[in-house]
């Protein structure tokens, strides 16, 4: 895969104290790639995300998105990054299918992209039979996948993910595995903190921490 790499860290390293919470730790990911980020419990998986997120400070190098410093607080980067990192918060009197929709309709508007985005992501995840369901009435699989829905619905260049796998049986988790693979083929870029050896194995390219 060619081009110039949508996100990148450089030395990236987090101290608190003497505590190292991130080695230094150097990759680079292109349009089209889907990394993943695999080691131990307490590795720093999520504290590299984090720092692409602006949630973490670095100690030392550098993390950047399309070669910018990683600050979501720019409009440009909030356009092109979408995470799930942190929980997303989640209307308890809103429909599964209305959150979607919500979510698509700020970013695509009040056009026929907003509905078919939205449609599409529900479908994709198997959420169809649940959309009319309110969050109460799913189970905690089922609120993962309506997470990565309201993620995935995001017409982002890059998407950061924490264990999408959370809560997921096999067959959920090749759900998973089938749509990024296929968003990667269409140019978004990912990195996917993961223990799962199934989404280890559909990616391109692979940070090992710890
Ligand atoms: N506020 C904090 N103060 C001190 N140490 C911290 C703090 N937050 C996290 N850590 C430490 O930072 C290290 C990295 O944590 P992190 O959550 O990034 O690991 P991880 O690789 O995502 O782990 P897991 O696979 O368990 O999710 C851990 O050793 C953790 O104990």
């Amino acid at each position: 895969m060619t081009g110039v790499p949508v996100i990148a860290a450089d030395g990236a390293t987090v101290t608190l104290g003497d505590t190292t919470l991130l080695a230094p730790t150097t990759f680079s990911v292109r349009p089209g790639e889907l990394w993943c980020l695999t080691g131990s419990n307490g590795s720093g998986k999520t504290t590299l995300l984090r720092a692409f997120l602006g949630s973490r400070s670095l100690s030392a190098g550098s993390c950047s998105v399309k070669g910018e410093p990683a600050d979501p607080a720019r409009p440009r980067q909030r356009r092109l990054l979408a995470s799930l990192v942190e929980p997303i918060p989640i209307a308890r009197d809103m429909t599964l299918h209305e959150q979607v929709m919500l979510v698509a309709a700020s970013w695509y508007g009040n056009t026929p992209e907003t509905g078919e985005h939205a449609e599409a992501v529900i479908e994709r995840l198997g959420l169809s039979a649940l959309a009319e369901r309110f969050p109460h009435q799913v189970s905690s699989g089922q609120l993962q996948l309506f997470s990565l829905a309201l993620t995935l619905v995001r017409p982002a260049e890059v998407v950061l993910l924490d264990e999408p796998e959370r809560h997921l049986d096999a067959h959920r988790v090749h759900l998973v595995a089938t749509l990024l693979t296929e968003r990667a083929r269409n140019g978004t870029a990912f990195l996917v903190a993961t223990h799962e050896p199934a989404l280890v194995d559909a990616c391109d390219g692979r940070v090992e921490l710890g």
